[in-house]
């Protein structure tokens, strides 16, 4: 496994940003044929490091080694000749080529081929590899995790010894998550050194190597993954012990939500939801699990006011036919979506950012109050969010991802709202604001909040939900009490493989 010397070396690195020291003074060895595992809470400085190999940023101190020679990365470019390659979490892919076609483009002189010379060369040199994939195939036909696939084998084509992935697990579904992980014993195997990013405790014990955690932009921790335990690392990276997660409450009586006969078509005007009927209680959670493209976008998109619909969308009885997302809002349909860029205005401040959906209102008392004021009002959102940094001046897009995801949440729920749609609360969150997630689902639940709640985290969904229901091809099934639902049931609801009976 560990070889003497290693392949890269970090050495004391230091990178500084206005008001935070992202990386300070980290030192990270990664050897070849290793799995190295990247842990630490949102704005830990994980993402700043791995940029930092990558040549995105240059350090303000410290310095690199490969083979034990320092070198100067400068540039992604750079990176990638020096043999270094990012798998970002969402592939750079030109969508409408083939698989072979993005393939090339990574390669030198592989533009000028004819198509026929350039199959036959791809063929010849995947012959046997551990990743394979359907070179003809178009790339927007791809599920998340051939996508994932191909970046990677893009890299492997390219020579890349170093693999870094970034919250790979994330975009995949549950059952594309084994046959990465196998395959990236595989590369190991054959010598490449492997970094990921992760905020999953369990994938990581299982497949990592050696762990690095990192909090507040420090390392905090250096240790081989047999002998680190969960415990040990939450303590590591939260600096505390993580409160147990409270209990569901039983939901109210009553209707908040009824969904009854519900058609969504999607973009390309093909059925997304098949006449699905179900309703949510005041203080329920309804788990909506399914694998990407089963249609729970366009479930989403139905009931937030993006997508139009047929049959029946009633909140505590009054039709939602037709509305906006604005006014869905108003009448206490809260969104936390899928995509947070999607919820959000990078360029804007963070206070401007938790008031996107009342700016309406602030702005009738008078424009030049708006600043201050929002300045004011967002204190209190970031010190209960724990928003980091809690500076309601700072733009968007210097948070980093856990931490926008933090901003959404607090927006979304300042108004008391009387329904939530959450997709992936906790998608890119850390261990410590996950449970602060689930803590605040849970406990406005308690308090009268209906929530649908829609993840492919079947852990998250089993733990929150008072009923759980899958979509298979448009196809919603139950929802059923969670209590009658093994996780084996839900996988078969989720594939549509036979019955779904208990
Ligand atoms: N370009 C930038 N300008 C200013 N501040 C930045 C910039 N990039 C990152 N930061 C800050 O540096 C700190 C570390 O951020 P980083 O993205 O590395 O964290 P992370 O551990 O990857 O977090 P997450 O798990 O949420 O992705 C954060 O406080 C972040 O706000």
């Amino acid at each position: 496994m560990e070889t003497s010397s290693p392949l890269l070396r970090l050495a004391d690195i230091t990178k500084r940003f206005p008001g935070t020291v992202a990386n300070d003074g980290v030192s990270v060895d990664f050897h070849a044929g290793e799995v190295h595992a990247l842990l630490g809470e949102n704005g830990a400085g994980k993402t700043t490091l791995m940029n930092i190999l990558y040549g995105v940023h240059p350090p303000d101190a410290g310095q690199l080694f490969w083979e034990g020679r320092p070198v100067r990365i400068g540039s992604p470019a750079q990176a990638l000749r020096r043999g270094i390659a990012l798998v970002p979490q969402h592939p750079l892919l030109v969508e409408r080529h083939t698989v072979a076609e993005n393939l090339v483009l990574g390669l030198p002189g592989g533009f000028f081929l004819s198509r026929r010379r350039l199959l036959a060369r791809l063929r010849e040199r995947l012959a046997g590899h551990p990743l394979q994939v359907d070179l003809e195939a178009r790339v927007d036909r791809l599920s998340a995790g051939e996508k994932q696939r191909l970046e990677i084998l893009r890299a492997l084509l390219r020579g890349s010894r170093v693999l870094i992935l970034d919250e790979p697990t994330s975009v995949l579904t549950p059952q594309e998550v084994a046959p990465l992980f196998a395959q990236l014993a595989q590369l190991k195997a054959q010598g490449l050194a492997i970094l990921f990013i992760s905020h999953k405790l369990d994938e990581v014990l299982a497949h990592a190597d050696r762990i690095t955690v990192l909090r507040g932009g420090k390392k905090v921790g250096a240790l081989a993954a047999r002998e680190a335990t969960q415990a040990g690392l939450v303590r590591l990276m939260l600096g505390r012990e993580v409160a147990p997660r409270p209990a569901l409450a039983p939901p109210q009586p009553g209707v908040r939500l009824e969904v009854k006969g519900l058609e969504v078509r999607s973009g390309r005007g093909l059925p997304a939801v098949k006449r699905a009927s179900f309703h949510v209680a005041p203080g329920e959670i309804v788990g909506i699990a399914g694998v990407a493209g089963s249609g729970q976008r366009e479930l989403v998109e139905a009931l937030t006011g993006l997508r139009p619909f047929q049959g029946q969308l009633t909140l505590n009885g009054q039709s939602l036919a037709g509305l906006s997302p604005a006014r869905l809002f108003s009448l206490g349909v809260a969104h936390v979506p899928e995509e947070r860029a999607a919820g959000t205005v990078p360029a804007l401040s963070v206070a401007e950012n938790l008031a996107l959906r009342t700016y309406d209102t602030a702005l009738r008392q008078g424009p030049w109050l708006v600043p201050a004021r929002l300045e004011r009002e967002a204190v209190e959102p970031l010190r209960a969010y724990q928003v980091s940094p809690p500076q309601p001046r700072t733009p968007l897009r210097l948070l980093s991802g856990g931490n926008i995801q933090r901003v959404v949440l607090a927006r979304e729920l300042a108004g008391a709202p009387q329904l939530l749609i959450a997709v992936h609360p906790t998608y890119g969150v850390d261990v410590g604001a996950t449970e602060h997630v689930h803590r605040l689902l849970i406990q406005r639940a308690q308090a009268g909040l209906s929530v649908v709640l829609v993840t492919e985290d079947l852990d998250e969904l089993m733990a929150l939900s008072h009923r759980v229901a899958a979509l298979y091809q448009g196809e919603l099934r139950g929802p059923y009490p969670v209590g009658e639902v093994s996780l084996e049931r839900l996988g078969r609801m989720m594939t549509g493989a036979g019955e779904d009976a208990a």
